[in-house]
């Protein structure tokens, strides 16, 4: 079934439960360092609000346990600056005070429900059915007429605020969501070869990516950065020294090098490893050849080093698709920023650029990289749906 977009629906005077990804990188205060993810959302707010719409906002922000699980206070202060319209705060996401203050909005008013993951259940993955059976869909649904889900870059998650809305009111693609899934819909069709460049901090989806395009054989080269190139170094086989090891541990990354294993096993000749890593000794960027690894005691690899940027630059250079995911370092450090800077430049030189996530979106604006041809909102999401997977919020959509 064709997915519904603003097109087809009557906005004037209904009250609307809207699906955004403002998922942002804070500061040590809880203070909003990015808001790339808030503007790419204002098309659609600011239309729905614009054609007399009463928009609850849904979002949420970190994961729970994780240094940014923050309340939304910050995101709907920066909308309300962003937007023409009025903005305000619900200090719960359903609670009969969050709800009140939906069914108080006048056309053309938002207000910002709480973090949708402060409730335990919005954090579990559940079918449809189930997720419009939760409790924040059955608290919410009655009191809106409408869903719009703009949320692409949380598409790949089956939680309630993403698939249960659709299975009770009648549910729209926002305008972020439906560009993603024009442009990274036919990704298939891109030139090759096909180079894919994964990175950042969250391993676990950047193997499954990694596993999927190799085994489908829609990347000719996996070319790994950031956290992600640690694991596969330690399950080659590389002592990269306590720090390092001890950070891949501690966040809960043991079966994440038993997987990489397996992917080298089987296609090792089409995964590249860095050949050397930064760290910081004395105060400065330091850099070691992958041979004369471990470092010393308490230094961690921050970045990717100089040969490995020249390296894998001459790759990206030559490729027809280049996808890139994920920050090749800890690139809020400047220090540590330039595998980052120096890959994502090079990347813009391809025939054709995909890159996504909401780190490596925060990145290229420090930067002020220009070029790509989609810079895409969604990290695991993009992924996903380059290497053809369903997203379940998509699916949820087309019901
Ligand atoms: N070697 C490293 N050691 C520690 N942290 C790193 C390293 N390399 C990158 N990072 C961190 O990874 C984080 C970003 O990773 P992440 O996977 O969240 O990227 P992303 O672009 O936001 O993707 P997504 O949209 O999937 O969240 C950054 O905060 C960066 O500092
Ligand atoms: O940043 C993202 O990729 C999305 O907001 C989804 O967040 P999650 O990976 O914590 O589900």
């Amino acid at each position: 079934m064709a997915i519904e977009t603003l097109d087809d629906l009557a906005v004037q005077g209904t009250t609307l439960g809207v699906r955004i990804d403002i998922n942002s990188p804070l500061t040590d205060e809880g203070a909003l360092a990015d808001d790339a993810r808030l503007r790419a959302h204002v098309e659609t707010l600011s239309e729905l609000l614009d054609r007399g719409g009463r928009v609850a906002v849904l979002a949420h922000q970190g994961r729970p346990g994780g240094d940014e699980f923050r309340d939304l206070r910050p995101h709907a202060d920066r909308l309300d600056e962003l937007l023409d319209a009025p903005v305000g705060y619900a200090d719960g996401t359903f609670s009969g005070e969050a709800r009140r203050k939906i069914e108080n909005l006048d056309d053309g008013q938002a207000v910002v429900l709480e973090n949708t993951r402060f409730y335990s259940e919005e954090y579990m993955e559940f079918p449809a059915d189930r997720a419009g059976e939760t409790e924040l869909v059955d608290k919410l649904a009655p009191v809106l007429d409408a869903y719009v889900n703009d949320a692409f870059a949380a598409a790949h998650r089956s939680q309630p605020s993403i698939v249960g809305f659709p299975t009770r009111i009648p549910a729209y693609a926002g305008r972020v969501m439906e560009s993603e899934l024009d442009v990274l819909g036919d990704i298939e069709s891109t030139p090759e070869p096909r180079t894919y460049v994964v990175g950042g901090a969250k391993v676990p989806d950047s193997l499954a990516v990694a596993e999927s395009v190799l085994e489908r054989g829609l990347a000719d080269e996996v070319l790994t950065t950031g956290v992600v190139a640690n694991v596969f170094l330690l399950a080659d086989g590389t002592d990269l020294g306590d720090a390092s090891a001890d950070f891949v541990y501690e966040q809960g990354y043991w079966d994440e090098i038993d997987r990489a294993a397996d992917l080298l096993a089987e296609y090792g000749d089409r995964i590249r490893l860095p050949v050397d890593l930064a760290v910081e000794r004395d105060g400065e960027r330091h850099e070691i050849a992958a041979g004369d690894l471990p470092p010393r005691e308490g230094e961690a690899a921050m970045d990717v080093g100089t040969a490995t940027i020249e390296a894998y630059g001459e790759t990206v250079e030559g490729s027809g698709t280049v996808v890139l995911n994920g920050p090749a370092g800890v690139f809020e450090d400047e220090t540590f920023a330039r595998g980052t800077r120096e890959l994502f430049e090079t990347a813009t030189d391809a025939e054709f650029s995909v890159v996504g996530g909401g780190d490596t979106a925060a990145a290229i604006r420090e930067f002020d990289v220009e070029g790509f041809d989609h810079v895409s909102t969604g990290g695991g999401a993009a992924l996903n749906m380059l290497t053809g997977e369903d997203l379940p919020a998509v699916e949820a959509l087309r019901n």
